[in-house]
């Protein structure tokens, strides 16, 4: 159980001030939207929630403790795009992301560890909709196959937070629905906390327990530089959506119905 704490977290860059003073706390499990004008600093945040970037002030607990330096496997990420690795197939993706974490030093496990991992494997490619295509490279898939793909990577490193940054923003808006539906599935049965930055508002109150919306609202030309983004709304998503208790079988009124067999978005299905 992940809860994340914020505490007067500043980032600058020079002079230039990013985020002003953010306090926050995501309770476990929960699934915070992130959404604001373009270049208020949420990928920062997120970022500085990955250890990609650190904060110039304030600190950021996780369950309590500082977050550890290194970006590590208790924190998954998928970004909108190149999330996963163009030499090595949906299987070898999948599988590499058991065997960096477990065999750090070689990449690659043996006998029935390497076994039990590919069962592993192939069971969460087929959960994300991919089965059938475990042997195709990342430049045979439509975007948002690889976009299950980067999920099923990510979420086999079984992270206590997952980060997503636009992960859905450049799919087709039929695809991005059914993904939507696979998203939440993933949020319901996974023991994770996640944080999503999105442009996207619809998407956001989809998906989400919790919408943030950053602002800079004192955004006049000749003080930009030296104010940095602040909370400007914070909304608990009504009704609730609890991880762990959605019922998928009755999805909300605007969600797609879930598609059995191979998905909209696969390009063998777009041929024929
Ligand atoms: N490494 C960096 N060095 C200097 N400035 C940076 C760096 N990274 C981000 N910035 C600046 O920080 C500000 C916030 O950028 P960020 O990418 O976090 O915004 P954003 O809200 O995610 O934007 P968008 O919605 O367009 O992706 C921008 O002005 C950007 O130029």
């Amino acid at each position: 159980m992940t809860a994340i704490s914020i505490r007067h977290l500043w980032k600058e860059y020079g002079d230039q001030i990013v985020l002003e003073d953010i306090n926050l706390e995501f309770a476990p499990r929960s699934f915070i939207a992130l959404v604001g004008p373009s270049g208020c600093g949420k990928t920062t945040f997120l970022r500085i929630l990955l250890s990609e970037e650190t904060a110039t002030r304030g600190e950021v607990l996780i369950d309590g403790k500082p977050i550890a330096p290194e970006p590590g496997a208790d924190r998954g990420v998928v970004f909108q795009r190149y999330s996963v690795f163009p030499h090595l197939t949906v299987l070898g993706n999948v599988l590499l992301a058991a065997e960096l974490p477990r065999a750090p030093l070689t990449g690659r496990l043996f006998g029935s560890a390497r076994r039990a991992a590919m069962e592993e494997a192939r069971a969460l490619i087929a959960e994300v909709g991919l089965a059938g295509a475990e042997d195709k490279y990342p430049a045979a898939l439509s975007g948002g196959m690889q976009q299950r793909l980067a999920l099923a990577q990510a979420i086999m490193r079984k992270p206590r937070i997952l980060l997503l940054d636009e992960p859905f923003g450049a799919l087709d808006p039929g695809i991005r629905a059914d993904i939507h539906q696979l998203m939440k599935r993933l949020w319901n049965t996974c023991e994770m906390t996640v944080v999503m930055v999105t442009h996207d508002l619809r998407e956001a109150f989809t998906l989400a327990t919790r919408v943030i919306a950053f602002e800079r609202r004192r955004n006049r030309p000749e003080e930009r530089e030296r104010f940095g983004a602040t909370i400007a709304r914070d909304i608990e998503v009504w009704p609730p959506r609890v991880a762990g208790q959605l019922d998928l079988f009755r999805p909300d009124r605007d969600d797609p119905v879930a598609v059995e067999g191979p998905g909209r978005d696969d390009p063998a299905l777009m041929r024929a």
